[in-house]
């Protein structure tokens, strides 16, 4: 059954007299416990809506619902609520807070959420129980990137946004990190939809949304995405 769905979306951005569409007309159904990538160049706009699912930005026309609750309608505070209740954030660039441990950054959640689940268990299934005393710095790119996974996981969300997670990893560290997404969020009954121009990462998702010049050029699904050993970039 459908979790996601966008129908007709459009996001318009003002920039002097232009109007630039970032998002044209876009309509798309993704089910819920699914590993699904949008795919594009830059300037496609996947990161726009990434932004329109996350509640952090809102549609200049059409519908977005999750879960059966339209969240294109929703007001600004309803919005926070849904951002910090339902929606798990993996960036490029991990976004952790310096100062504070692996474990402080993953505990973080627990703080905003109303149904955390437990720091140091998700930390265990991205492999860091070892590591959880150690601060950012003092970890490498992929160690970091499994700290972020671990946070966004720990606030027990409906839905993983990711956006290039493995834009600053090597191929070797990003495959593993890509394992752990697909793995451990599909595993908690999670929905993750994933942003990137690395078309081979799309291979393994179920539904790939392939975007061009703010449109759907093509959606594609595979009923055996492939293993994360089996693609290579
Ligand atoms: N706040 C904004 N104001 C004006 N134009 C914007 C804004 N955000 C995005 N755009 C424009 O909308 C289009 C889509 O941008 P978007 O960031 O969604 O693309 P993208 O596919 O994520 O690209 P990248 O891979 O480079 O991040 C681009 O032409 C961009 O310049």
């Amino acid at each position: 059954m459908d979790f996601i769905t966008l129908e007709d979306v459009e996001r318009e951005y003002r920039v002097g007299d232009n109007i630039i569409k970032a998002v044209d007309g876009v309509s798309f159904a993704l089910a819920q416990g699914t590993f699904n990538v949008i795919l594009g160049q830059s300037g496609a706009g996947k990161t726009t809506i990434l932004n329109l699912l996350g509640g952090m930005d809102s549609p200049t026309s059409g519908t977005i619902s999750v879960g059966g609750e339209e969240v294109s309608g929703m007001e600004e505070r309803e919005l926070t609520n849904y951002r910090r209740t339902k929606i798990g954030f993996v960036f490029q660039f991990y976004n952790l807070v310096p100062n504070l441990t692996a474990l402080e950054n993953v505990q973080l959640a627990e703080e905003v959420c109303r149904d955390p689940l437990d720091a140091q268990e998700m930390l265990d299934r991205v492999g860091l129980s070892k590591r959880m005393d150690n601060f950012p710095s003092q970890m490498s790119g992929g160690e970091q990137q499994r700290v972020s996974i671990a946070r966004a996981l720990a606030k027990n969300p409906q839905i993983v946004l990711c956006d290039e997670p493995t834009g600053a990893l090597d191929s070797v560290t990003g495959r593993k990190v890509l394992k752990l997404i697909r793995d451990v969020a599909i595993d908690l009954g999670k929905t993750v939809v994933i942003v990137t121009h690395n078309a081979p990462i799309a291979e393994m998702a179920q539904t790939v949304i392939h975007m061009r010049d703010g449109k759907i050029a093509e959606t594609e699904t595979h009923e055996h995405p492939k293993d994360v050993e089996e693609i290579v970039w």
